[in-house]
């Protein structure tokens, strides 16, 4: 806490004293502003962890050649989501493709700090011929929550787990609600345990069932693949009609109907401002880190949050002292702007490709709010609650109510530990859209993390 104060007050004093520099201590000040005051929004970044290492211990090839892809099994308790894990890595390693991880080795994951938020979850990762996956599982209820709200584990498409002698359960349908608000836009069904059924209209009218519960839930229920088999058949290696063979149909059912992600270099360009110089003779500097796509020098962008949207033109990009031509996803760069004076600019706004996003004032969001072990609050809030939201760069108060129709909603109690559906209404607005990812804030503690679901008032 003390740390974030110190850290704050510093930029306070390098943002007023920083009227005029000289051209050549840009990069100097983009190095000290690249510090970020409680880095909420980033909570992605440990998500990351798991695509960004190295791909050379898959069965010891290397390769980057093949597209990569998040994915990761979905589904009620008990319903074999880490057992089929197991089992995709046991089958894909009889063709080199994947390092058997055995059961004890993905349920015993390693705690991951992600900024405070402890998410225990198991990496794998496995090829086919045509992609590269990395695949999350979780062991218990809440981390699946917590994951898919963070971002921690960010999945692009994910494995809906059902157990065939249960059929859809409530966490069947909590994953399936999760997984549409949190953006993945096609699943993959496995129904598991046919080992223990043998009446065939059973295992029919799961089929059933599930097709319907994806449509309601707004995927392509009619179309998406689903997979009958026995996870532990496959990972016992026996009966293999229902064990290895229909781990190799789900692995090919996954690479077929699962779309590969447009990657960040492709996205409309965008890069959260952190700081503001004016540089004399030159003009303004806005200083970031690009998060995605590609800006060229001369590009018309647009500055979108804190007020009006304005055009302009970037008539540089400097990085490291020295001009570039381009920026793309993950560059800390500085950008002229073309008549832009400094007051115009403020950390908190966004530089992006023109039209790619709007400035909002309210919105829907998916919240997980933190428990008193997770750095949390000890006690529960009720409608109208009043934090701070950080988004990228931007420190914004919000007051949080419920959705309207929300029975009770005034007497309604948020519990440390909770996973609720909000409305989220901004003191000033802010750049944003569907699947913008969010921190909640008191005191100088993270109290809760968020993703927006629905955009409703635009600025
Ligand atoms: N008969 C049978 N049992 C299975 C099958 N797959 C998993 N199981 C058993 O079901 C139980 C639960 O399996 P897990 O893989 O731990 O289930 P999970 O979905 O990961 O459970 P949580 O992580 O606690 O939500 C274990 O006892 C498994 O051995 C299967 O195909 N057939
Ligand atoms: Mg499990």
């Amino acid at each position: 806490m003390f740390r974030l104060a110190a850290q704050r007050a510093v930029a306070n004093k390098i943002a007023s004293s920083s009227r005029a520099v000289k051209s050549s201590t840009l990069f100097a000040r983009c190095r000290t502003s690249t510090w970020k005051p409680s880095a909420p929004a980033s909570l992605p970044s440990v998500a990351s962890w798991g695509s960004r290492r190295s791909y050379a211990d898959v069965a010891g090839k290397f390769s980057r050649a093949k597209p990569h892809m998040n994915i990761g099994t979905i589904g009620h308790v008990d319903h074999g989501k880490t057992t089929l894990t197991a089992a995709i890595t046991k089958v894909l390693s009889g063709h080199g493709a994947a390092k058997f991880t055995d059961y004890s080795q993905i349920d015993k994951a390693p705690e991951e700090k992600a900024r405070g938020i402890t998410i225990n979850s198991a990496h794998v990762e496995y090829e086919t011929d045509n992609r590269h996956y990395g695949h999350i599982d979780c062991p218990g209820h809440a981390d699946y929550i917590k994951n898919m709200i963070t971002g921690a584990a960010q999945m692009d498409g994910a494995i809906i787990v059902v157990s065939a002698t249960d059929g859809q359960m409530p966490q069947t349908r909590e994953h399936l609600l999760l997984a549409r608000q949190v953006g993945i836009k096609k699943l993959v069904v496995f129904i598991n345990k046919v080992d223990m059924i043998s009446d065939p209209e059973m295992l029919e009218l799961v089929d059933m069932e599930m097709r319907d519960l994806l449509s309601t839930y707004n995927f392509d229920g009619e179309n998406t693949p689903i997979i009958m088999g026995s996870a532990l058949a496959a990972l016992e290696g026996r009966d293999n009609e229902i064990g290895a063979q229909k781990i190799e149909s789900l692995v090919k059912a996954c690479d077929e109907w699962l779309d590969v992600p447009p990657r960040d270099l492709e996205k409309p360009f965008l890069m959260p401002v952190e700081d503001v110089f004016s540089i004399s003779g030159r003009g303004t500097v806005a200083t970031g880190r690009v998060e995605r796509g590609v800006a060229n020098k001369g590009d018309d962008v647009e500055i979108v949050g804190l007020g009006a949207t304005f055009k302009t033109t970037l008539t540089g990009i400097e990085m490291f002292h020295k001009e570039l031509d381009r920026g793309e996803a993950g560059d800390n760069m500085g950008c002229l702007l073309r008549g832009v004076k400094r007051e115009q600019v403020r950390r908190g706004q966004v530089i992006i490709a023109p039209g790619s996003m709007k400035s909002v004032k309210k919105f829907q969001a998916q919240i997980y709010v933190l428990t008193k072990d997770e750095g949390g609050r000890y006690t529960p809030f009720m409608s109208n609650y009043r934090p701070q939201l950080f988004l990228r760069t931007a420190d914004i108060t919000v007051s949080l109510t419920f959705p309207e129709g929300t029975p009770d909603a005034e007497e309604r109690m948020v519990m440390p530990g909770d996973n609720v559906e909000m409305i989220c209404d901004l003191v000033h607005d802010v750049a944003a859209e569907a699947g913008s990812r969010f921190t909640l804030r008191e005191g100088g503690k993270t109290i809760g993390t968020g993703i927006v679901t629905k955009i409703l008032e635009v600025a």
